[in-house]
C-alpha cells in the first residue's frame, strides 16, 4: 500500500532506517550492500515518499532508487517496512506487514529472500580492474567516465583604474598569454584618427549612426566623452561569448560603475592600482602624453577614484617594472572564477 494509507502511531512525524538494499530485477538479484551507514530520515506523514528518499538519502543509495528495488526499511516511530518500485510506476509503493511479522532489518528475512552479496576482493591481493569491478557491482551501477566538474563559463572581465596605471598595457599582455580572451572594441563617434584602424582601435561611426544605435539598445554602456560618444556593442559580446571566449572590457571608474549597476554579480570588477599615488604621478609624468593641466587634472581625478575600489571584486597591484606580475595575478583571478562551484552567469 502507499505510505498515505499506512497508520503511523505519530500524528504528523515519521523517521525512517534504510537498512539495505536490493536490486529486485533479474539478472541483478543481489543485494546492495553492505550499507555504508544507515540513512535516518524524518518526513512529514502523508508525504511524497518518493520524493523525500531522493532528495534525503545520500548516495550511494539515491542513484539506486531509481531503480527497480526493495529496500528493508523500518519506521523507527511505526513498524518495518518493505519497499518495492516497479520502474514504469513513479510511486513507491509499500507493504506493511503486520508487526509481528515484519522484519526488523533484512538479517530478519528469510534466507531465501537475500540475494546474494557480491564478493569484494582484498585491495591487498587484487587485480585493480577486479576491484573496480566489484566496487562498481557493488554500489549497483557504473562509474562514469564523464567529467565531475561543470564546464566553465565565459566570464566578463571588466578592468578599470586610476589614468596611467597601466590598463592598457596589462590587458595587451593578457592577450598576448591567453588566447581565449577577446577584448571588446568599442563604439565611438569620433573621427578616426590618422594610424588608427576600423574595427581594431574602435569602430568608428557617425553621431547619428551612434545614436540608432542607442536608440535599438544595442549598447551595453554608452557615455560623451569630451563631445564625443563612445558605447560598448552588445552583439559583439554575445558573439564572442557564444565562441567561449571571456570578455575583457576596459572602462574608466564611471563606466565600472554603470556597468556594476548593469552587470550586477554576473561579471568580474577587477580594480588596477600602482603600488602607491607617487608611483602612479611618476608614471603618468613618464608618458609625456599630457600637458600639465591635464596632469594636474588626472591626478586630482585619480585620488577620488581610489576611493572606489571597494565596489570592485579584486584589486590587482601594477608595480613599477613588474607587468608580468600583474598579468600572472589577472591569470589567477580567471582561473579562480573558473574553478568556482558556482559560476557567474553573465548575460548581456
Ligand atoms: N608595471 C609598469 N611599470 C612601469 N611602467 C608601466 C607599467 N605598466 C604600465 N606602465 C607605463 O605606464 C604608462 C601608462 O600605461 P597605460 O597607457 O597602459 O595606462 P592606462 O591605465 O591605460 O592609462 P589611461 O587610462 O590614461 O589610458 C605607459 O607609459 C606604460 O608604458
Amino acid at each position: 500500500m502507499r505510505l498515505s494509507k499506512c497508520k503511523p502511531k505519530s500524528p504528523s512525524k515519521v523517521t525512517l532506517r534504510l537498512h539495505s538494499l536490493f536490486l529486485d530485477s533479474p539478472p541483478f538479484r543481489r543485494r546492495l550492500s553492505p550499507p555504508t551507514a544507515s540513512p535516518t530520515t524524518t518526513i512529514q506523514h502523508p508525504t511524497n515518499f518518493q520524493q523525500t528518499l531522493n532528495s534525503d538519502i545520500k548516495p550511494p543509495f539515491n542513484s539506486m532508487l531509481t531503480r527497480r528495488f526493495c529496500a528493508s526499511i523500518s519506521y523507527l516511530n511505526l513498524n518495518p517496512l518493505l519497499l518495492t518500485k516497479k520502474p514504469t510506476n513513479p510511486l513507491l509503493l509499500i507493504n506493511q506487514f503486520p508487526t509481528s511479522q515484519a522484519p526488523k532489518s533484512i538479517s530478519s528475512m528469510g534466507e531465501s529472500r537475500r540475494p546474494a552479496a557480491v564478493p569484494i576482493p582484498s585491495v591487498e591481493t587484487a587485480d585493480r580492474n577486479e576491484l573496480y569491478r566489484a566496487l562498481e557491482s557493488s554500489v549497483g551501477s557504473s562509474f562514469s567516465s564523464e567529467p565531475l566538474a561543470p564546464n566553465p563559463r565565459p566570464l566578463i572581465i571588466v578592468i578599470s583604474g586610476p589614468s596611467g596605471v597601466g590598463k592598457d598595457c596589462l590587458i595587451k599582455r593578457l592577450r598576448e598569454v591567453r588566447e581565449s580572451i577577446h577584448f571588446v572594441v568599442t563604439a565611438t563617434s569620433r573621427p578616426m584618427r590618422a594610424g588608427e584602424v576600423n574595427g581594431k582601435d574602435y569602430f568608428f561611426m557617425s553621431k547619428q549612426e551612434f545614436l540608432g544605435m542607442v536608440e535599438n539598445d544595442e549598447l551595453l554602456e554608452y557615455a560623451l566623452v569630451y563631445g564625443d560618444y563612445k558605447g560598448i556593442p552588445k552583439q559583439q559580446i554575445r558573439d564572442y561569448m557564444a565562441k567561449g571566449y571571456d570578455i575583457v572590457l576596459r572602462v574608466d571608474i564611471q563606466g565600472a560603475a554603470t556597468l556594476r549597476r548593469i552587470l550586477g554579480d554576473s561579471a568580474v570588477f577587477v580594480f588596477l592600482v600602482a603600488e602607491s599615488e607617487s608611483e602612479l604621478v611618476m608614471r603618468l609624468i613618464d608618458r609625456k602624453t599630457e600637458s600639465k593641466e591635464a596632469l594636474l587634472v588626472r591626478v586630482a581625478t585619480a585620488r577620488e577614484e581610489l576611493k572606489q575600489m571597494k565596489n570592485f571584486d579584486y584589486v590587482v597591484v601594477n608595480a613599477e617594472g613588474k607587468l608580468e606580475s600583474c598579468v600572472k595575478k589577472m591569470e589567477s583571478i580567471i582561473d579562480a572564477e573558473k574553478a568556482k562551484v558556482s559560476q557567474r552567469r553573465a548575460m548581456v
